[in-house]
């Protein structure tokens, strides 16, 4: 039975989708080393934003499969050392989305109203009307950093509440922007014009400290930033600072570049800020959500079926999945059987998509292609995680095209491999739905569905060459299920391939490849 750690705080509902399939130990605040020393026994785990799961962790977890994290950000996570062994990374994108904007809006209000600090007064036994006069936010102006799932909603609630709206994200349409009712500007705008900054993107390396000394300097001296999304995205010194010296008016920072957040100038300060410990996902509501959708990710995985949110697999979603799943497998087939004709080191790899197949999304046919190409050499160490960046690292080129008016087959594909011993193509198509054939080798049209133990040979199309062949395979008690030749011209070059209901046993590929008139031949060996 599988066995999954939870090591961050999850909703029950996640935990008993779990226990459906694989055994679940619930550990929370694990140290890492402790962390590192147990991890090997696990197929799954499940975090939040407290678990790091490092390099470190990531070398220790000899057969982690998946890593599921109940929340959106995967900084926590070193997703590249993740996708390098092969382990998809899950997340959940909206589970959370509601609770986040609702936190950011929250603060928005409290900093304004300073009803942290009104609060705190009045628990103290005072009545204090005249320290509390706040700003209101009616035809303030909005400037949102990130207009994805939490910035959009964040903009719908403070149109409603009569807010001007400006957003800046570099991947969004002014049209999208539009829609929303907000006007698309550069960052240098933002932090110039607004009243109040909302942050809702993601921490890259582009992000990191992107609210610095020089930033806080261009903002007016009434201007409030609010942080719902990542520690380390505001330079939290230099936060501090711009506070005590009235650069800005006020901050709500709910996230910490250090988490928990230690001794910090920013807890000194007074009712300008408003701090909480990263609550922006915790509502009841956002927990069952991402408990159940990452649970259910983590299952699936483990029973072997795709996650719909993998954030280091080719984006698809479960219904493209399903759509592609005979291409997919096609394109695995044959990058398999290119790989073995080829022998040798690969450098280059032509993917020739036509047809139907030319009006599909190429990146999830290429990695299958890629996985196929490389499960000879790598076995069950390649998966569609992680096919892409073994290529890569192994220098090879990968390189498409694409016509869907080429039509002898509805959907058609062609591997050309190039390699240290030469190059080799073998072309597939489809019939029907699902079934697969291939219909070309080396540029020979043959007809040929792929089998487990298949034998291609290179020969001169003469009489007697085929009955050696027989004869041969024979003597050797190895039974013949199909053979197909293929030719150009008669009399000309041929492929034969033939498909064995037995391995070839070791020896009679070089007898084979002895015979007078045979230029070549070779084994290939599929295995699904
Ligand atoms: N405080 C909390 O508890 C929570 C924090 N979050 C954080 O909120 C952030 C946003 O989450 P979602 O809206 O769900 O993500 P999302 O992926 O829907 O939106 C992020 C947006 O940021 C944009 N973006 C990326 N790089 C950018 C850049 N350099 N400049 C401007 N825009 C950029 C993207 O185009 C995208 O539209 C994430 O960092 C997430 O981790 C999410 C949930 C709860
Ligand atoms: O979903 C996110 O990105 C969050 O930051 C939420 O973090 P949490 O799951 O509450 O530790």
């Amino acid at each position: 039975m599988s066995k999954v750690l939870v090591s961050d705080p999850i909703d029950q509902a996640g935990i008993d989708i779990l226990s459906q399939v694989a055994r679940v130990d619930v550990k929370i605040g694990l140290p890492p080393a402790e962390l590192a020393r147990i991890i090997g026994d696990y197929d799954a785990i499940m975090i939040r934003s407290e678990t790091r799961v490092t390099k470190e962790i990531i070398e220790a977890a000899t057969n982690l499969k998946i890593v599921g994290r109940a929340g959106v950000g995967v900084d926590n996570v070193d997703v590249p050392a993740a996708t390098r062994k092969g382990i998809v990374v899950v997340n959940s994108p909206e589970g959370n989305t509601i609770a986040a904007a609702e936190h950011a809006l929250a603060m928005m209000l409290s900093m304004s109203r300073y009803i942290p600090e009104a609060d705190r007064s009045m628990k103290s036994g005072q009545w204090n009307r005249k320290q509390f006069v706040g700003t209101e936010v009616y035809k303030k102006t909005l400037g949102v950093v990130g207009l994805g799932k939490i910035g959009s909603h964040v903009v719908t609630v403070a149109k409603a509440m009569g807010m001007k709206l400006l957003a800046f994200d570099p991947f969004i349409s002014a049209e999208r922007a539009e829609q929303l009712g907000c006007r698309l500007v550069d960052l240098d705008t933002i932090f110039r014009e607004s009243d109040y900054i909302t942050l809702h993107i993601p921490k890259t390396p582009e992000t990191t400290n992107l609210i610095n000394a020089e930033t806080l300097a261009k903002m007016k001296p009434q201007a409030r930033i609010i942080n719902c999304a990542r520690g380390g995205i505001i330079d939290e010194a230099a936060l501090a600072a711009a506070l005590k010296a009235g650069t800005i008016a006020g901050a709500a920072i709910d996230v910490f570049g250090v988490e928990p957040l230690g001794e910090s100038e920013l807890r000194s300060l007074g009712k300008e800020i408003v701090l909480t410990p990263h609550l922006g996902a915790s509502t009841a509501e956002a927990q069952v959500n991402v408990a159940i959708d990452v649970a259910e990710q983590i299952r699936d995985v483990l029973l072997g079926l795709p996650a719909r949110s993998a954030v280091n697999i080719p984006g698809l979603h479960p219904d493209a999945i399903a759509q592609l799943k005979p291409y997919l497998q096609l394109a695995e087939t044959l990058g398999n059987m290119v790989s073995q004709l080829a022998g040798g080191r690969i450098n280059d790899l032509q993917v020739g998509l036509y047809g139907d197949l030319a009006e599909q999304q190429t990146k999830p046919i290429v990695t299958a292609a890629l996985k196929g190409l490389l499960s000879p050499a790598l076995r069950e160490r390649v998966n569609y995680v992680n096919a892409g960046i073994e290529a890569k690292e192994r220098g090879i080129h990968v390189s498409e095209t694409r016509d869907a008016s080429v039509r002898d087959y509805t959907a058609t594909l062609k591997l050309v491999a190039k390699g240290s011993l030469g190059q080799h193509s073998v072309t597939g198509a489809l019939l029907g739905d699902a079934e697969m054939r291939i219909t070309s080798v080396d540029d020979f049209p043959v007809n040929v569905v792929p089998t487990q133990n298949m034998l291609f040979t290179v020969h001169k199309d003469v009489p007697g060459i085929i009955g050696i062949i027989g004869s041969l395979l024979g003597k050797f008690n190895v039974n013949i299920a199909s053979m197909q030749v293929g030719r150009k011209i008669v009399r000309g070059d041929a492929v034969m391939v033939l498909s064995l209901d037995d391995p070839l046993p070791d020896g009679i590929l070089n007898e084979i490849k002895q015979v007078t008139g045979i230029s070549d031949a070779y084994t290939v060996t599929l295995t699904s």
